[in-house]
């Protein structure tokens, strides 16, 4: 069974490089991570005591200002951060899809980028050989596929790339925000796929800033604030209590 479990986690930056004075003192922006001075080097707190249960099924939606610390917690979940400070235990294999261009090779032709990119992404050169026409078909992107990917258009590659991130089976399944980079048309074409998606994943985190992919993907929340998590609950609830009641009138969706 998979879940995902911190406690008490925290994660630090250091900055070594940082010159302005400001920086040394205590400072606390509307957005961002908190600074911390008291140490030598500026450290910025990008998470802060964050603890977190979540198990087999949940549908989690990240929000939060810029700088909250959403894509941090992605990335601590994913494995790419150690937290500095409390635990995070992850069972369960994780597909990280942050950036849709990520393992995207620009020398080799779209059918293989395909391939490579299914591989990192945990799935067996076998099952993505079973995908490739399907994906193929869905990108709409025809002769291209064979051409390099050198030659795709920002477009063609977001394409392609959200034709195989949704082809996968993943046991958790991490998103972050940066699906917007497609015509609307492509990507109406695309939210069955990803419902779909998010309906074989065990386990999904999605940070986003947009009620409306929230609403079709999840059904729980944690809002971040400062680093920290501010509060855990029903999407509704949390939409609400962040963005005030106006984010999901009573008649609009039913109760949550
Ligand atoms: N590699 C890094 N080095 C230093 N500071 C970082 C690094 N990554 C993030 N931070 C800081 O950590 C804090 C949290 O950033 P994070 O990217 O997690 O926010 P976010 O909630 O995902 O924001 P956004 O909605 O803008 O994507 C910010 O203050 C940011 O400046």
């Amino acid at each position: 069974m998979v879940s995902i479990t911190t406690r008490d986690a925290s994660v630090d930056f250091p900055i070594f490089d940082a010159k302005s004075r400001s920086l040394k003192k205590t400072v606390l922006g509307l957005v961002g991570g908190n600074i911390a001075s008291d140490a030598k080097v500026p450290v910025i707190q990008a998470l802060h005591d964050v603890t977190v249960d979540l198990q087999h099924g949940a549908r989690v939606g990240l929000v939060g200002h810029n700088g909250a610390g959403k894509s941090t917690l992605l990335r601590l979940l994913a494995g790419i951060y150690e937290p500095t400070r409390g635990s995070a235990l992850v069972e369960g294999k994780v597909a990280p899809v942050f950036d849709l261009g990520v393992g995207m090779d620009p020398e080799i032709s779209g059918y293989e980028n395909i391939l490579i990119r299914g591989l990192f992404l945990g799935m067996t050169r076998k099952q993505m050989e079973a995908r490739v026409d399907d994906i193929a078909e869905f990108t709409e992107l025809g002769d291209f596929l064979s051409m390099p990917l050198r030659t795709y258009s920002t477009g063609m590659r977001v394409r392609l790339a959200l034709g195989v991130v949704t082809s996968i089976d993943p046991e958790i399944l991490l998103l972050d925000e940066g699906i917007g980079a497609v015509d609307a048309a492509f990507l109406e074409k695309a939210r069955g796929r990803l419902s779909d998606l998010v309906e074989r994943a065990g386990l999904l985190v999605f940070a986003s800033h947009s009620d409306e992919f929230l609403r079709q993907l999840c059904t729980s929340a944690i809002w971040m604030e400062h680093g920290q998590i501010r509060q855990q609950g029903s999407l509704k609830e949390v939409l609400r209590a962040y963005k005030g009641p106006d984010a999901w009138p009573d008649e609009a969706h039913g109760a949550a």
